[in-house]
């Protein structure tokens, strides 16, 4: 698959920017109020105590701010962070060498938590609960069970699966926060504050022009910026505008939805090729050339999220929606399997 600008994940080459533009406080963070004024009690209180704060769960689509917000923490509660993530932990001695390691009310940062092996898993819990690691040593009848007291440490987990955490997992977290996608308004804010720091002169309606085709994501609000920006500096031009950022845009094939060449391919295939849907994801992958998983994991969620595209139980179906924004007319005399589709569903709720 092609990279995407779009896409919410990170993409390799961009983690170092990313790290310079992320905020580095509460206060410098945009948007989430209720997340941020929630944690600032937490660590104010935690702090008053002199105790760490307790594990927190961060969960929500990729490009939100996860990360950042782990970072946030650590750097209020005045300790080091030390990252890893679920599936760099391969064995419980993975984990075991990583939790010794950690000094008295260090952060522990476990990206990813619900890919961690259900062994390392297992390895987590007395630590959580007692601050301590059960090691067997040994085999046999010869084996025997040593206790290591650890540290008070807080561990922060980040994961775009919440369902996939296990139970027993979950309970052991005392702060859990879930991100949700950002209004254009704090978008525009994010870009505004991105484009001052990479020196990059925007104007207040270049940034709305990149904050409404965002998809609620600041990681691609920012990316959008960045792209604009070589087209500026290629053209030799000082000022970003509304009419620079649209024109950028255009030739990056993202439209005014946020939607890129591959999203609307989707959406014609249904419209064009089957009525509307409903359409199986094994065929409509096939008439667009994709893979089934990718079009379920990378581009349908948006779609869906958007309400461009709905899953019924016989398969995706474009709606009004998708029509208005392709700009296709809707057709009136119900031969359109797919909008029949949705009336039923809509007839039975
Ligand atoms: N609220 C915010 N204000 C300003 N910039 C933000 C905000 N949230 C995220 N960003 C920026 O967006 C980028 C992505 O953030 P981050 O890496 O924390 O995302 P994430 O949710 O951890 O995603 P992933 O889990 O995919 O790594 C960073 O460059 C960060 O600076």
């Amino acid at each position: 698959m092609e990279e995407r600008i779009v896409s919410a994940a990170a993409l390799p080459q961009e983690r170092e920017t990313e790290t310079s533009l992320r905020p580095r406080s509460l206060e410098e963070f945009i948007g989430q109020r209720q997340i941020k004024e929630n944690l600032a009690v937490f660590i104010k209180a935690a702090l008053q105590r002199k105790e760490p704060l307790d594990h927190v769960l961060l969960y929500g689509p990729p490009g939100l701010g996860k990360t950042t917000l782990a970072h946030i923490i650590a750097r209020e509660m005045g300790v080091r962070l030390y990252p890893t993530s679920g599936p760099a932990l391969e064995r419980a001695g993975d984990m075991a060498a990583v939790l010794t390691n950690l000094e008295e009310g260090e952060v522990l940062f476990i990206d990813e938590i619900h890919r961690l092996p259900r062994v390392v898993e297992e390895i987590l819990y007395p630590a959580l609960e007692d601050y301590c690691l059960d090691i067997m040593i040994g085999k046999g009848p010869g084996a025997r069970s040593l206790r290591i007291d650890l540290p008070h440490f807080t561990l922060i987990g980040a994961t775009t699966r919440a369902g996939l955490v296990s139970l027993p997992l979950r309970d052991r977290f005392g702060i859990i926060l879930r991100m949700d996608y950002y209004p254009t308004e704090e978008l525009h804010e994010i870009v505004r504050r991105a484009a001052k720091l990479l020196g990059v002169e925007l104007d207040d309606q270049g940034a709305w022009e990149i904050a409404c085709r965002a998809r609620g994501t600041p990681r691609i609000a920012t990316r959008l910026l960045r792209r604009i920006r070589d087209f500026a500096d290629v053209e030799g031009a000082r000022l970003v505008d509304r009419d620079l950022v649209k024109s950028a845009l255009e030739k990056l094939e993202v439209d005014e939805a946020g939607l890129d060449r591959v999203d609307r391919i989707l959406l014609e295939t249904v419209i064009h090729k089957f009525q509307g849907g409903p359409v199986g994801l094994d065929t409509l992958a096939a008439a667009a050339r994709e893979e089934a998983g990718t079009v379920e994991d990378v581009y349908e969620p948006y779609l869906l999220q958007m309400g461009y595209l709905q899953r019924t139980p016989r398969g995706r179906v474009a709606t009004p929606l998708a029509y208005a924004h392709l700009g296709v007319p809707l057709r009136q005399d119900g031969e359109r399997l797919g909008q029949q589709e949705l009336f039923n569903k809509e007839d039975k709720k």
